[in-house]
């Protein structure tokens, strides 16, 4: 079961991981230097802990791709070992080995190329139970996957301060860079958080990924239980839940012991709950829940890519009642949020003078479409100051170290003026040739308008392109670029709409 694939040359960032591969003390020292320590991997000192790092850079890759496929195959992967070139990983049976080979193979090796400058390739080892626990994660996964775990029952106070996850404890609302795309957001969290089942409920956060729900959701939990030793919390993922309820839905009792763990807990939040959509025995499950723990004025938190009504086959009563608190949207920040997350980043690392205040703003205004790509990003130019040992780093290396990720960057900007005027004609049920027809009428000059002010704001385009591509001149596009923002202002469904047309158009 071997795969290979050619080396990748990955320049100068790769050569030097390759010279530091055998004595890769100063990666460790690097990652030791972040607060955030418990994220990474000690000292590499033994081959287990070796094949572990390899396999958490790999594994991040494979999350940074697709966290759906992450979650449902490639956390359940063990790393055993390395040997020479090739890792060794444990499957639980062959049916499981023979998806991963037929279907994801190309994605393995390519989230195994070029690892401290060795392209490895990989042999699957059926027999081996996922332990999930101490699987290694993408940080990102593991405090998801631990937020997921058991209902966190009320802590006593001798263990005040040692049985929390630490994990949840790292999202706080203190490290939460606020800016205005994700303020009301914050606030309504805070206010959740600070007063449970007494202000906003259910809170809704909606948003595309990577903008920080989940960071707001575990802030939540962290802070009802530091102000309370009293309140049960369960923290999960949507899809941890599906799978719970799908294994255990045809024994009774099993099926019994689900329901209980989510009806006796003072604080549910669950993460991505647009993986309900479709699933309509879940949905019942879940609508009796939600009823049950509202009735009795207990907090639910839910986030999603996107808004209730977005939600394809949603049961209507469960899109009311996910609506019926407060929805707030989180949007990726502007560019002085970057920044400021950035410095905060910065701050928590031994680099402070080798990535200057130049590079964090070159990396702020390239990486824009959501802070997990940012962090990642900074996490590789301070890997590679950490380990060149070199001083400061330029920006042309900068350039060059992130190659894909600001390729990545700008195929996630690339959209179509095309494509705008679809989705905007699809959203208000008009049509292609009405919005490029000279029809004056309100129920289409809107969309119109809205359609070429979303082509300034999202393309590179000139007024004067864009208005040649809607059979217009400049003025009206400068016209549309006026008007828009004042039609947000004076009504919110304006607002709603455009915000849901933006993340329609940057999930492609
Ligand atoms: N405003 C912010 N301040 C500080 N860190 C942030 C902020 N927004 C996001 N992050 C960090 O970015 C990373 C991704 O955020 P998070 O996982 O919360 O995103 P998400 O919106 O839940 O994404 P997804 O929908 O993919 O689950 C986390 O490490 C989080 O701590």
């Amino acid at each position: 079961m071997v795969r290979e694939r050619g080396q990748s040359a990955a320049g100068q960032f790769e050569s030097i991981l390759k010279a530091v591969a055998h004595a890769s003390l100063k990666a460790d020292v690097f990652e030791m230097g972040l607060k955030q320590k418990n994220r990474y991997i000690g000292v590499m000192d033994s081959q287990e802990s070796r094949v572990a790092k390899i396999w958490s850079v790999a594994a991040d890759r494979l999350m940074e791709q697709n966290k759906h496929l992450y979650r449902q195959w490639f956390r359940k992967i063990t790393p055993l070992a390395v040997e020479g070139a090739t890792l060794k990983l444990g499957v639980s049976d062959d049916f499981f080995a023979s998806i991963i080979e037929d279907q994801y193979d190309d994605l393995i090796l390519e989230a195994l190329a070029g690892i401290g400058g060795v392209s490895y390739s990989y042999e699957l080892e059926p027999g081996h139970e996922p332990v999930l626990e101490e699987n290694i994660r993408p940080a990102a996964e593991n405090e998801k996957a631990q937020a997921a775990a058991e209902p966190v029952r009320p802590r006593s106070a001798e263990h005040k301060n040692t049985s929390a996850p630490i994990s949840l404890e790292e999202h706080t609302f203190e490290n939460f860079v606020v800016g205005a795309e994700n303020r009301f957001g914050y606030a309504a969290a805070r206010a959740v958080a600070e007063a449970p089942g007494k202000v906003y409920n259910p809170l809704f956060l909606y948003g595309v990924s990577g903008v920080g729900k989940t960071h707001l959701l575990h802030a939540i939990a962290s802070t009802v239980r530091r102000n309370s030793d009293r309140m049960v919390v369960r923290s999960t993922t949507c899809d941890e839940l599906l799978n719970d309820f799908y294994y255990n839905l045809l024994d009774k009792k099993n099926l019994n012991t689900f329901r209980s763990n989510l009806r006796n807990v003072d604080v549910l939040l669950i993460d991505d709950v647009q993986m309900l959509s479709g699933k309509t025995q879940m949905q019942v499950e879940f609508f009796n829940v939600f009823n049950m723990l509202y009735n009795q004025h207990k907090q639910i938190v839910l986030t999603s890519d996107r808004q209730p009504c977005e939600i394809a086959d949603l049961d209507k009563r469960l899109e009311t009642r996910f609506e019926q608190g407060m929805t707030a949207e989180v949007c990726p920040p502007e560019y002085e949020a970057r920044l400021s997350i950035l410095r905060m980043m910065r701050s928590e690392t031994l680099v402070q003078s080798i990535l200057d205040d130049s590079l964090l703003e070159f990396l702020a205004a390239n990486i824009a479409s959501n802070v997990r790509r940012l962090r990642g990003a900074f996490i590789r130019l301070a890997s590679y100051a950490s380990f060149s040992g070199k001083g400061k780093l330029e920006i042309s290396q900068a350039e060059e170290l992130l190659q894909s990720q600001l390729a990545q960057e700008s195929s996630a900007r690339d959209i179509s003026i095309e494509s705008i005027q679809r989705t905007v004609a699809s959203h208000f049920g008009v049509t292609m040739t009405d919005i490029l027809s000279e029809k004056r009428n309100r129920g289409i000059a809107e969309p119109r308008m809205i359609a070429m002010f979303l082509c300034r704001e999202l393309t590179k385009s000139s007024s004067n392109e864009v208005g040649s591509a809607f059979g217009r001149n400049h003025a009206t596009v400068l016209h549309a670029e006026k008007k828009v923002p004042q039609l947000c202002e004076a009504n919110e469904g304006v607002r709603r709409a455009i915000s849901q047309i933006k993340r329609q158009l940057q999930r492609g």
